[in-house]
């Protein structure tokens, strides 16, 4: 069997296609189903860091809800948007972890670039009812409770209920990238047990504007966490990935599908085995775009430590390690603060 350092020096630099991978199985208790999965997925991993999945247990109205309550957000007045972080009466980048509404232009994913063209709503883990454990005491520089809008009926509600399923889709493949890294199901169990996921509702307006290459919709960069979870709004293409030829890849919206594409936490724990690979949207298609990514890494006291077979005297390692909160943290600090000046 080949080695994954050995797979990773084979690996495609000029991939022209994004892998599609039904997970109609994935909860089957066949070790070799599971394996199947895992191969395709390993694949995809090292030679494309984008895959599709379909048949991914997120269903369509809970989709739609939230689809829906991002449109109602967003259609607000910029005023009403502002007060949506009532405590606080200001943006993003002053509220704990920049959770909250980030207006236009207010982050910068490319630092060549002049600001993303898009607005969002982040927000983290919080317990759906009384039942659930809310174990994050140890978030350490990522702590910080969420901010809602207050007179949007039903936003809060159906915004976690997307959570929770894309949380509960993210714990599932779990096990299958470990399996993918030749390592036991279970390796990151005790490392996912708080689940540091962001999820974002994004809106880009229709960019009508001469083309200027440094203010698209969000400027060309890598996810920080391990794997992103994103839903993009049918019928529009924006999104793009970027392969090792320099060549951008189209990655449409396909029905019934949401995109998972590799984070940097992942190239750090397998030592840029597994791609985190660059990405970006231009939204120049007349109409509005909506997209939900929810990016989920390990938990903030983790320390990302490379996985030893993947250093190799050949691959030696590249990374120093840090724990992934201070790693999402510092992104969060460069993305939002670039502007800083400005906004004072
Ligand atoms: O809107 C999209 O399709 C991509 C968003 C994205 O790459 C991000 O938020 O990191
Ligand atoms: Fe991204």
């Amino acid at each position: 069997m080949s080695t994954l350092v050995g797979r990773a020096e084979h690996a495609d630099p000029g991939f022209k296609d994004i892998p599609i991978i039904d997970l109609v199985n994935i909860s089957s208790s066949d070790p070799n189903v599971q394996k199947v999965l895992a191969a395709d997925i390993r694949d995809a991993c090292i030679n494309v860091g984008f895959f599709y999945v379909k048949n991914h247990g997120i269903p369509e109205e809970t989709i739609q809800t939230t689809l829906e309550m991002a449109k109602r957000f967003f259609a607000q007045p910029i005023e009403s948007k502002m007060e949506a972080i009532p405590s606080l009466q200001v943006e993003i980048r002053k509220t704990p972890n920049f959770k909250g509404y980030s207006p236009l232009l207010s982050g910068n994913n490319d630092p060549d670039n002049a600001g993303d063209l898009q607005e969002g709503f982040e927000f983290g883990w919080e317990p759906l009812d009384a039942t659930q454990r809310n174990d994050h005491e140890k978030d350490g520089v990522m702590a910080g409770a969420n901010i809602w809008p207050s007179d949007l009926p039903g936003f809060r509600e159906g915004a976690l209920h997307y959570y929770h399923a894309a949380v509960r889709l993210g714990k599932l493949l779990f096990p299958l990238f470990a399996l993918a890294l030749d390592l036991p199901a279970t390796y990151f169990e005790d490392k996912t047990r708080n689940s540091a996921a962001l999820m974002k509702l994004l809106h880009y307006p229709p960019q009508t504007t001469p083309a200027d290459d440094r203010v698209i919709g969000i400027g060309a960069h890598t996810d920080w966490e391990c794997f992103t979870i994103l839903w993009q709004e049918p019928g529009i293409q924006a999104l793009q990935v970027l392969n090792s030829k320099k060549q951008w890849i189209n990655a449409p919206p396909i029905q019934g599908t949401l995109v998972i594409n590799l984070g940097d936490q992942f190239a750090r724990w397998t030592n840029d085995i597994f791609k985190s690979t660059v990405h970006r949207a231009i939204n120049r298609n007349g109409v509005r775009r909506h997209s939900i990514p929810l990016f989920f890494g390990t938990d903030y006291d983790v320390k990302l430590e490379p996985i030893p077979s993947c250093i190799s005297p050949e691959r030696p390692l590249r990374y120093e390690s840090i724990t992934a909160g201070e790693y999402v943290k510092s992104r969060l600090q460069a993305t939002y603060g670039y502007s800083q000046e400005v906004h004072k």
